[in-house]
């Protein structure tokens, strides 16, 4: 079924902002094989958006240009049902209701790209059925159900800039921290996450040398990012040839900084303002159409 998602139709809507690892450094491994990891994280304006509704039964319905991706899939493995199952089953535990209920999902993000859409989406599903269920769960245990479906679910959860360690669980805000412009490309090609793990050198690589003298501006934190790294993207470039090329396209459009997000494929460029990213992304889709362009800004830090 496709549905245009607006406001009208929902009690409620949510966005499911883009994850975007600025830097992301792997400094160790834990006993259990998950790398630990030093992120330095922001969100952007571009995103998924959902739609909760009561409903006489639980539904599900999908719009957007990267549905077809997941239509196909078994729905019962979309992150936002298995989110909401998950919720129901604490909140049940906890002694509420948590009545059915219509979830639409408008997919913006490409899929399986490094920008965490499904993680994001999974967060956007706990937060709307928070306010639909009216459910007043303690933060700590919102936080553990977010960790139960995926590393990445706790950030989204909070969708502000923000320092990640861990696995991502350790969450330090940044509510100073500057929106930048940026332009997102994807050569709509899925890197599995796992491969690109197994495939690092390294894995006790130097930590985010940021703490000791934190930037406090836009340009000293472009400053800071182009020092740091994302030690998935050498390993990633081995899996998916394109990476480079496209890391070297943004560059070319006159961006401050370029890198891979998460473990790819999604490649960011920093711009110094939205019209040089809308401008950079249009001549990015001229050059390969075939790919995925998008400008976008990104979140400001806050309190
Ligand atoms: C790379 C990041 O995108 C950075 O934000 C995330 O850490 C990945 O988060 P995610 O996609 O939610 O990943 P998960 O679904 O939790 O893990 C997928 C697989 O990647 C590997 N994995 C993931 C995260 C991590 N810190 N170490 C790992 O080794 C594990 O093999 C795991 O089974
Ligand atoms: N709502 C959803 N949106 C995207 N992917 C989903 C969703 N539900 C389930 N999935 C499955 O989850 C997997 C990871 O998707 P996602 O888009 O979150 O990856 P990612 O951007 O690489 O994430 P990360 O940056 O956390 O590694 C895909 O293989 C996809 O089939």
């Amino acid at each position: 079924m496709s549905v245009v998602l607006s406001a009208g139709d929902f009690d409620f809507l949510e966005e499911a902002p883009a994850k975007i690892n600025l830097a992301l450094h792997v400094t160790g491994l834990r006993v259990d094989g998950y790398h630990l990891l030093d992120m330095l994280v922001t969100f952007t304006r571009h995103c998924d958006r959902l739609g909760f509704r009561t409903s006489e039964y639980d539904k599900f319905s999908l719009s957007g240009r990267f549905s077809p991706l997941l239509a196909e899939a078994d729905a019962g493995g979309n992150l936002v049902l298995q989110a909401r199952d998950l919720l129901r089953q604490e909140a049940h535990a906890a002694g509420f209701e948590a009545p059915p209920v219509y979830i639409h999902l408008e997919k913006n993000l490409p899929v399986a790209s490094g920008i965490g859409g499904g993680s994001a989406d999974a967060a956007a599903t706990l937060r709307g059925l928070m306010r639909i269920w009216r459910l007043a769960l303690p933060s700590d245990a919102v936080m553990g159900i977010a960790l139960k479906l995926g590393a990445d679910v706790p950030m989204c959860l909070v969708s502000r800039p923000l320092i990640a360690r861990g696995i991502g669980e350790t969450i330090k805000l940044l509510p100073n921290f500057p929106s930048f412009a940026m332009v997102l490309g994807n050569p709509l090609v899925g890197v599995s996450t796992p491969e690109v793990f197994r495939r690092l050198a390294r894995k006790d690589n130097p930590p985010l040398a940021l703490s000791s003298q934190m930037p406090n501006d836009h340009a000293q934190w472009i400053e800071a990012i182009k020092r740091l790294r994302n030690d998935l993207e050498p390993p990633a470039r081995t899996l998916c040839n394109e990476i480079a090329t496209l890391s070297q396209l943004i560059e070319s459009q006159g961006a401050v900084a370029a890198r891979m997000s998460g473990s790819g494929a999604t490649c960011f460029g920093l711009f110094d303002h939205l019209e040089q990213a809308k401008a950079a992304a249009a001549s990015l889709h001229r050059l390969r159409p075939d790919w995925y362009f998008q400008a976008t800004e990104t979140i400001r830090g806050g309190a």
